[in-house]
């Protein structure tokens, strides 16, 4: 049985006021969550706040990086490696956003690199993969996903150590998403791709995240879909009076 997971990309936004946001969503939690086990909560500020966050978290919250450094260390200005993401509090770290891939040319195989490193240093790597619009519209949604989670997940994964997003680029963002029957199909895909590659052990526990315009409207009927395991929240991550609601739509879909 695979645990559902609510994960929150807050992207390049929040200062320190922001972090009020993480008192009110633990209080919220602790309000209406005291039968809920089933689900899991991650956070995944810009990591200035990660230190910060870590000391209000308490051990229900988790939280995640939004990239990483594909080495440990060394002389690589402005960038943090995975270690340091663990030394500052994160269990997880998001890698091959498409924001990313777009604004930095990563590469499948960058990003396999950096997931790598993120597992060597006991992080979960949360890969994201998801086509473009023309993609979608060239009805090549499936072939783009499949080939960007051939590339981009490294061997070395275990059911615990690796998350997979499905983010469509045109739904992030825009109010749009694609219908149930389309969110399916790709996570189905998925999930046969990783059972033909990884077994029916870990392919079968590898928690499949939808993300792109998940709202407190729409997130019930996502979580409804089969093979949907939680949702990666941009915008509506980011007040707990929206993200509360998506966590307590996950846990009654559980
Ligand atoms: O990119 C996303 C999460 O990683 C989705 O962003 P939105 O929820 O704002 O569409």
């Amino acid at each position: 049985m695979r645990r559902k997971l609510a994960a929150g990309n807050w992207k390049m936004n929040g200062c320190a006021p922001a972090l009020e946001q993480i008192s009110k969503l633990c209080e919220g939690l602790a309000d209406g969550n005291a039968n809920a086990t089933g689900t899991d909560v991650l956070i995944c500020p810009p990591s200035t706040l990660l230190h910060r966050m870590s000391e209000r978290a308490g051990g229900r919250i988790a939280l995640g990086g939004q990239d990483c450094h594909p080495e440990t260390s060394g002389a690589h200005t402005g960038d943090l490696s995975a270690v340091m993401l663990a030394d500052a509090g994160a269990s997880h770290v998001i890698l091959g956003h498409s924001e990313r891939r777009a604004d930095h040319g990563e590469s499948d195989e960058l990003v396999r690199r950096k997931a790598r490193a993120a597992i060597a240093a006991g992080l979960t790597a949360v890969i994201c993969v998801g086509e473009s619009k023309q993609e979608r519209d060239e009805e090549r949604a499936l072939e783009v996903v499949g080939r960007q989670l051939a590339g981009s997940v490294p061997d070395a994964v275990t059911a615990r150590n690796l998350v997979v997003a499905y983010e469509p680029i045109w739904a992030i963002g825009t109010g749009a998403t694609p219908t149930l029957e389309e969110i399916a199909e790709v996570h189905d895909h998925m999930r046969a791709r990783l059972e033909e590659r990884f077994g029916g052990g870990i392919g079968r526990g590898v928690r499949l995240l939808y993300g792109g315009s998940v709202k407190p409207a729409n997130a019930g009927e996502i979580f409804g879909v089969e093979n949907v395991d939680g949702a990666l929240v941009g915008g509506a991550s980011l007040l707990a009076r929206d993200f509360l609601p998506i966590i307590k739509a996950l846990e009654a879909a559980s």
